[in-house]
């Protein structure tokens, strides 16, 4: 579904992303993880054509996003507040993009309706504007709008940060349902290992702008990353040792 090209993104002497090849395949909950800085959120930038690529490209179902317009029907991402409407509530964002992406009061209503656990009572109907609600509700907000009118890809910039415990595990159910019951593609970043592990398919490793690791989930997966990020190796668990 998404293929990278030869991509590098540099700012002035200094390549801050450079990726020879990857590709992504319909269906994969794509994960990406790497230190502050490492050049997560310069990759998703370049997906989304918000920035421009020093060299290379990435195309979507082979569409050059940089040359074409047409990926963007296919395609939603929450990457930070910008993503969303500030002066408006919720509710009229939600009506917004839904309008946008061919839904009608009903669907919107409808595909609310599934959210309203996550919510939490504190999103809808409340007539307060999107830019003043909290932290953890303005992403709540963006991240559902990102998964309004069923679109094929799905790119979020660590959407567990500022989220509190209990709706960073109901996002992951999220998430996962969507992944499996609906066939998205995902594009994930999160400094979560936990999180990335349980929800994620593969899981890319990027430091320093380059790839070091490209796995497939196992069970082992959340240990090595573990193991990776803090040079600790996990303890051997009691059935282990017996
Ligand atoms: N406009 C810019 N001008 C100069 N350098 C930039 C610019 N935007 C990003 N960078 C640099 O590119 C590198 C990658 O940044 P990026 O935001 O992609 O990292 P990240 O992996 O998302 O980090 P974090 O985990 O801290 O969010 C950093 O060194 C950053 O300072």
């Amino acid at each position: 579904m998404i293929q990278v090209n030869n991509l590098q993104k540099s700012y002035k002497e200094t390549v801050v992303l450079d990726l020879p090849e990857l590709k992504i395949e319909k269906g994969e909950v794509f994960g990406l993880v790497g230190n502050n800085g490492a050049g997560k959120t310069t990759f998703f930038s370049l997906v989304l054509d918000l920035i421009r690529a020093s060299n290379g490209n990435v195309t979507i179902d082979n569409i050059p996003v940089s040359k074409s317009e047409e990926w963007k029907s296919r395609t939603s991402a929450y990457i930070d507040e910008s993503f969303t409407i500030g002066y408006l509530t919720p509710d009229e964002y939600f009506n917004f993009i839904g309008e946008l992406r061919d839904m009608n009061a009903n669907d919107i209503a409808k595909f609310l309706e599934e959210f309203e656990d996550f919510f939490n009572d504190e999103i809808i109907g409340k007539k307060k504007f999107i830019r003043d609600l909290s932290k953890g509700n303005q992403k709540k907000a963006g991240v559902v709008g990102a998964l309004m009118g069923n679109p094929e890809l799905v790119i979020l910039d660590e959407p567990f940060a500022n989220l509190d415990p209990t709706s960073q595990f109901k996002l992951r159910k999220i998430i996962k349902e969507s992944a499996s019951e609906k066939g998205k593609t995902f594009m994930i970043s999160s400094h979560d290992l936990d999180h990335v592990a349980d929800v994620c398919t593969r899981i890319v490793i990027l430091e320093k702008g380059k790839v070091v690791r490209d796995v497939q989930k196992t069970e082992t997966t959340l240990a090595e990353l573990e193991e990776f990020f803090t040079g600790v190796k996990a303890e051997a668990s009691f059935h282990d040792e017996l």
